[in-house]
């Protein structure tokens, strides 16, 4: 993992950005370093689009126009980090609890751009836990029926709730997250489509089809893949 790698990624994707663009603000340690470089442009007429209460709070401090999904439920451009970047531009994210957000604003989305250091650019996706959403109410029976899936696709060990000093995680929409190791996911679409049939599962952090771009921070500058 290197901040340099992640700042150069960053930095590359806010040029990208033109004026008047309703753009779709990534969270995470990448994202950061995205919104930054985003702010100190100060393009005009911009509407931000922010896919966490943590990233909403960096842009304000920022000076960026915010806007919600709900005024604004087109958004031309989200950039946005990854925990995993498989072939195909396939990703895993959710490392840090905001994928719900993520998806919601990425599908909205005209343009998808992933941003990341060169240690997140992966052969087969699963060595990252994969983080699923899901809602607090009977999270227990939830976590039997993911198991059950998991065992499905070859993988034996159960999912584990992410929790912290204080206790169970909690998303900014007030669900859990339940982290997955997978190992290697073979089949990462029926994972996907197995992953959201279940009855209190909200979202999985598998994120397919879905970005158009990565930009790769290295030591020597950046990477460009498409999907
Ligand atoms: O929930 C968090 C997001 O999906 C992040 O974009 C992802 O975890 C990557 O974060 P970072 O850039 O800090 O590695």
């Amino acid at each position: 993992m290197s901040d340099a790698q992640k700042r150069t990624a960053g930095e590359a994707a806010a040029e990208r950005v033109e004026p008047g663009m309703v753009v779709g603000l990534g969270t995470g340690s990448t994202a950061a370093w995205f919104v930054k470089a985003l702010a100190a442009r100060g393009l005009k007429d911009l509407r931000c689009v922010p896919t966490s209460e943590a990233t909403a709070e960096l842009a304000r401090e920022l000076g960026l126009p915010l806007s919600t999904l709900e005024d604004t439920p087109r958004i031309d451009l989200t950039v946005d980090g990854a925990d995993e970047i498989g072939p195909g531009l396939a990703l895993i994210k959710g490392g840090g609890a905001a994928l719900l957000r993520e998806k919601l604003v990425w599908e909205a989305s005209s343009r998808c751009i992933v941003i990341a250091d060169k240690g997140k650019v992966v052969e087969t996706l699963g060595a990252f836990p994969l983080p699923i959403e899901v809602i607090a109410f009977g999270h227990k029976t939830t976590a039997n029926r993911i198991a059950d899936v998991l065992a499905d696709h070859e993988i034996a060990m159960p999912a584990r709730v992410r929790t912290a000093e204080r206790g169970l995680i909690r998303t900014d929409g007030g669900n859990l997250i339940y982290d997955a190791r997978c190992g290697a996911i073979h089949d990462p679409s029926r994972l996907a489509d197995d992953l959201k049939l279940i009855t209190g599962v909200v979202e999985h952090g598998l994120f397919l089809d879905l970005a158009d771009e990565a930009i790769i921070g290295t030591d020597q500058g950046v990477e460009v893949l498409a999907p």
